[in-house]
């Protein structure tokens, strides 16, 4: 298989957006300002364009115009097709040249990259991995046709989820749009279906911008991107049935809204959370995942009123849950469970479990409270002064999870449970939030058995939330978990790691690379700010540190008892 894009193409699949076209340039000259109307409006949209290779008629104005406007090309072009004499004709003794793999590379402009690949299918394939953002048509021949309707095939099974605009110049994919609702009308074709593909008219074009069929073709991906968000296809051809289906949020309440939020503890300390934006609906299930610092901690006290964000008068408050202000004027039914609650000396006191959940209320909730005594496992004769520090946590489970909570707000809360208790409780979470539309955001660094919890994965790094959502987002910044087809060759493709993924793997290996990367990206920050900068890790005796000892060295001898006996 060919290597992605290199350098001279160094836009991700995620910015991509991929062109199909005639290697003809048509007898119509409204093809070729179409051609060069998109090839530009990609470049200056700050998109990478997909195409497939070629230096003739549609396909040469197309790479032309948007190398022109200073936007990089990705060609994929068959061996096949490199060579000057056309190959696989009836004429040609040598026949076609199919599966003979790559031969050189053929273009130099500095902003192309052109892959050659050893055959039509390989083809195919690599430009649908390499275009994130989807598909556009232009006018071509069969073997355009063929490309549009494999590309549409693929959406309709679930293979990927990205739009595929037809711009209808001269009403070229006019006969094809009617072919299409004359299937539909036979019933082969689903009004779903119908969904899959956007032909777009110069009416449109005309009224919404002026003529211009480049911009009209990008503001159409866009909004189909914006339909096809949540949607499965019909089906996941490729999840061999053991990735459950995506549930759909797209009509669901926004449980918890977060707008610009910026937070420091002290007016004197850097800030903890910077500009944090995030849209969580009724329902969802999101896992936080960041490394020890990220701001999880931080961000679910926020969440939970625990702490006020001060807001500037005029501006709208930056933390809402169901429309409201979570400090001033918090809405009933939202539980945070932390770890800090074991450090409380009230829990650590010489109080019966039974007295101590029904001085919480546990009465009220009596079915509740039996389901989770039962699940968790809770001896209600145990003394909160002589249990294990995870039999204190079921407690506190128990007792936080016993009133039905609307918005349930964990903080590593299952770190000292047993495996068979853990996973009983996240199934019941799960169930919570299918059943009653709870919503769960959970912050944890144990990955076991947590592959099918998440609805939503939000990465945090450095007190800020990193934008996973892709170009298939239902709520960007989050990641919609499990992750679609398109999403899994975006996160994985970067990494080397991707071979080692099981089931339960996957979300353990995707939160090891972006930690990684977190890392790196810290340390580069640290080395650029110099001396000024912290150090984390062991000092390693450069600079200031020269002519001091080691910190090893350092403990040894103010800490080592068999030395301090010694002397
Ligand atoms: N009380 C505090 N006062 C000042 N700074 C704090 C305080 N609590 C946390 N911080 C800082 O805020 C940042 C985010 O901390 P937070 O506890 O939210 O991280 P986290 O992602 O929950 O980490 P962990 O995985 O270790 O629990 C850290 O840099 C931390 O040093």
């Amino acid at each position: 298989m060919a290597a992605p894009a290199s350098s001279s193409a160094s836009l991700a699949a995620a910015d991509s957006l991929c062109v199909f076209c005639g290697s003809s340039p048509g007898n119509d000259p409204a093809y070729a300002q179409l051609a060069g109307d998109v090839g530009r409006a990609i470049a200056q949209n700050g998109w990478r364009m997909v195409y497939g290779g070629g230096q003739k008629g549609l396909m040469g104005i197309l790479a032309d115009s948007a190398l022109a406007s200073n936007g990089q090309v990705l060609g994929v072009i068959p061996s096949v097709m490199t060579s000057s004499a056309p190959s696989g004709h009836p004429t040609d003794s040598s026949a076609s040249k199919e599966g003979q793999g790559p031969s050189t590379q053929v273009h130099t402009h500095p902003n192309m990259h052109t892959e050659v690949v050893s055959s039509m299918h390989e083809r195919k394939a690599l430009m649908a991995r390499e275009s994130g953002r989807g598909f556009v048509g232009l006018p071509g021949g069969y073997g355009t046709f063929e490309e549009v309707l494999e590309m549409v095939t693929w959406s309709q099974l679930g293979i990927h989820n990205v739009p595929i605009v037809l711009p209808n110049v001269r009403d070229f994919w006019g006969p094809l749009e009617q072919l299409v609702q004359s299937a539909a009308k036979s019933g082969f074709i689903t009004e779903k279906g119908l969904d899959l593909l956007y032909v777009l008219h110069q009416k449109e074009v005309d009224a919404e911008h002026g003529g211009d069929w480049g911009k009209a073709t990008l503001a159409a991906v866009g909004k189909m991107e914006a339909k096809l968000r949540g949607r499965q296809g019909y089906w996941a051809w490729s999840s061999n049935g053991s990735t459950p289906s995506r549930p759909d949020f797209s009509s669901a309440a926004t449980a918890i809204s977060v707008r610009n939020l910026t937070y420091s503890f002290q007016p004197h300390l850097p800030a903890s959370l910077h500009n944090i934006n995030l849209t969580l609906p009724q329902g969802s299930r999101t896992l936080l995942i960041g490394a020890n610092g990220a701001g999880k901690s931080t961000l679910l006290r926020l969440l939970a009123g625990k702490r006020l964000v001060s807001n500037k008068s005029g501006t709208p408050t930056p933390i809402t849950v169901f429309d409201r202000d979570v400090f001033n004027s918090p809405p009933s039914g939202i539980t945070y469970l932390g770890t800090e609650w074991a450090m409380n000396p009230v829990v650590r006191s010489d109080i019966v479990v039974d007295d101590f959940l029904n001085s919480v209320g546990g009465y009220r909730y009596k079915a509740r409270r039996d389901r989770l005594l039962d699940l968790l496992d809770v001896d209600l004769d145990w003394h909160m002064h002589a249990i294990s520090d995870g039999e204190r946590r079921r407690v506190q489970l128990c007792m936080g999870l016993m009133a039905p909570w609307t918005v349930l707000l964990l903080d590593e809360v299952t770190v000292d449970l047993d495996v068979q208790v853990r996973s009983d409780l996240l199934a019941f979470l799960k169930e919570e939030a299918e059943e009653r539309g709870a919503t769960i955001v959970y912050a944890t660094h144990i990955f076991d058995g947590l592959h099918d919890f998440p609805s939503h994965v939000v990465h945090m790094r450095l007190g800020e939330v990193v934008d996973e959502s892709g170009p298939n987002a239902q709520a960007a910044p989050s990641l919609l978990w499990p992750p679609s087809d398109s999403d899994m060759q975006r996160l994985r493709s970067s990494s080397a790691s991707a071979a080692r993924d099981s089931k339960d793997g996957v979300l353990l290996n995707i939160a090891l690379d972006w930690l990684r990367a977190d890392r790196k990206l810290r340390e580069e920050r640290e080395a650029a700010a110099g001396d000024k900068g912290k150090q984390r890790g062991a000092r390693k005796g450069l600079g200031k540190d020269a002519v001091v000892e080691s910190d090893s060295e350092k403990f040894y001898t103010r800490y080592d008892y068999s030395q301090t006996v010694m002397r």
